[in-house]
């Protein structure tokens, strides 16, 4: 057999989705054996020689009680983070059209807790996103005392921002106009400036009025993005606490548009918006990739069109990447 051959390994499927165009694979690690290394996700995200994507979504059974899936989530740079909010959203319909849950409201597990998605009419989700964090060391951030606006040196240049916690850090800069804002040239000094111990996604927010902002984000792990869920809900946060915006917000992203409701200190942020399913693929992994393969129902219960619901308890078929 010849050496490429003797590579091939087992077939992976995926579904590519997008929520306002902060793009996703996503992978059922429930019903099929699923690991990746870093460098083979980077190498799948890549837009030109891979499938390309902001982030890989992979849908676990949970590990928790009272918890209907886990939620993994992995940035286009290979590392794992805590929390995707459009991401979140995908994953509600995800596990709804692959027929793995019929529920409505569902319960998520992420690295950093848990979080509920309700599933509306025509795409739309809602995600209870949590309490946002604010103490320094919690978000992580450096800092002496928490405060609303830090003042952080970046080489000749002097900014001033919010630094806020949605599960992952955010720093939120106000600016002028999302247009002309220095996205490209700021975004990735602050994303892993030092004051970041563990990198940040970073957020230029326009206010229009008390009711509506523009937002650009710079994502950690993977550039600026057409929109960014959790960086939206760190932005009404951040405007929040400066006192420029009411507790019901209009968020503008690149992508489109989301509503954020943040009813203040100690009160999870609410997020409303879209989402889309693109295309399902089937891609074969290199041999060296997964595990041994373990029985799964799966393809049988595709096949005679069962739900798949009681399969959500079993054991993963699959191991960390
Ligand atoms: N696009 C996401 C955020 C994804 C993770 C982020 N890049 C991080 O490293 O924390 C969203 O919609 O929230």
């Amino acid at each position: 057999m010849s050496q490429s051959r003797r590579n091939q390994g087992p077939m992976l499927n995926f579904t590519k989705m997008h929520g306002l165009g902060n793009d996703f694979m996503v992978v059922d690690a429930i019903s099929q054996p699923f690991r990746l290394r870093p460098e083979m996700i980077r190498e799948l995200a890549d837009r030109n020689f891979g499938i390309g994507f902001d982030q890989l979504l992979v849908v676990e059974p949970p590990g928790l009680p009272d918890v209907d899936f886990r939620y993994r989530i992995f940035n286009s740079d290979g590392s794992e983070v805590e929390q995707c909010g459009n991401g979140a959203r995908c994953f509600a319909r995800f596990v709804r059209d692959q027929r793995l849950t019929n529920k409505k409201v569902i319960r998520v597990q992420t690295a950093k807790g848990v979080i509920e998605l309700r599933v509306g009419r025509a795409g739309m989700v809602t995600v209870d996103m949590g309490v946002p964090e604010l103490n320094p060391p919690a978000i992580p951030f450096a800092a002496d005392r928490r405060k609303d606006v830090y003042t952080v040196e970046l080489g000749g240049d002097t900014v001033e921002l919010s630094a806020v916690s949605m599960g992952n850090p955010h720093g939120v800069l106000l600016v002028d106009d999302v247009d002309t804002a220095p996205v490209g040239e700021f975004g990735p000094r602050l994303e892993s400036h030092p004051r970041f111990p563990a990198r940040a996604n970073i957020g230029f927010l326009q206010i229009i009025d008390r009711t509506r902002v523009r937002l650009r984000v710079f994502e950690r792990g993977s550039g600026e993005t057409m929109a960014c869920g959790s960086g939206a809900c760190a932005a009404v946060v951040a405007g929040c606490l400066r006192g420029l915006l009411d507790s019901r917000v209009d968020v503008e992203l690149k992508g489109g548009r989301l509503v954020i409701e943040w009813q203040g200190e100690g009160a999870p942020v609410m997020m409303e918006g879209p989402t889309a399913s693109v295309f399902e693929g089937q891609l074969r992994l290199p041999a060296d990739q997964p595990p041994k393969r373990r029985k799964s129902t799966r393809h049988s219960d595709a096949k005679s069109g069962t739900n798949r619901q009681n399969n959500r308890h079993r054991q993963p078929a699959t191991s960390r990447p």
